[in-house]
């Protein structure tokens, strides 16, 4: 961050890696198969927003009704500021966990500097991290995702995007 300190994290992360609805329905799937042997979990705790969709497709998978949300800012679009801590979980789900979150299953769409999982862990460091995707430097707090991106890419998910019009590769295009 200190060498580009005007740039921001999406400019710069060289490689973007787009993904659709159906492939990220895919990936949620992916990751529900391997939450499958690890759980039961009492509930499912959304980090909002990008949590919100994929602790949607878990807690389905799952058959979990009781869920949750953290309610986390950190980028301001594109740019990562103070974390800001808006709303924790709720007493129910607090006492579900015993006080630590033993049993509870806490989901995010990725892991990128490790912020915001650093800041769940803490919350509830007995509770069951999962993403869909990580890079590199957050990955040793999560204990189970899908796919590795590497540290220099953009994870650009469909509910941030809409289809455009891209000119041929031989014209140049990335
Ligand atoms: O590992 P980190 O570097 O902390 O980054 C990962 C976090 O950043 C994004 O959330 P963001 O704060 O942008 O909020 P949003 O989910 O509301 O988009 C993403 O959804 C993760 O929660
Ligand atoms: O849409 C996003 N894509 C990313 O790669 C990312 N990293 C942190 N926050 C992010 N948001
Ligand atoms: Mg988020």
């Amino acid at each position: 961050m200190a060498e580009h300190p005007e740039l921001s994290a999406q400019e710069r992360a060289g490689k973007a890696f787009p993904v659709s609805w159906d492939q990220f329905h895919r990936d949620c799937r992916a990751l529900t198969w391997r939450l499958n042997e690890v759980g039961p979990f009492h509930a499912v705790i959304a980090i909002t927003r990008g949590g919100l969709v994929p602790a949607a497709i878990v807690a389905r998978e799952l058959g979990v009704r009781v869920i949750d949300t953290v309610c986390i800012a950190s980028y301001d679009h594109n740019k990562q500021g103070d974390l800001n801590v808006l709303k924790g979980v709720s007493p129910d789900t607090a006492k579900l966990g015993g006080g630590t979150g033993k049993g509870l299953l806490i989901v995010d769409d990725l892991v990128d500097t490790g912020k915001t999982g650093r800041m769940v862990r803490d919350l509830l460091p007995d509770a069951h991290f999962a993403t869909v995707y990580a890079k590199p430097k957050g990955r040793p707090l999560v204990d189970t995702f899908i796919t590795e991106v590497s540290q220099d890419t953009w994870i650009f998910f469909p509910w941030d995007t809409a289809l455009s019009f891209q000119p041929p590769i031989r014209d140049g295009a990335a």
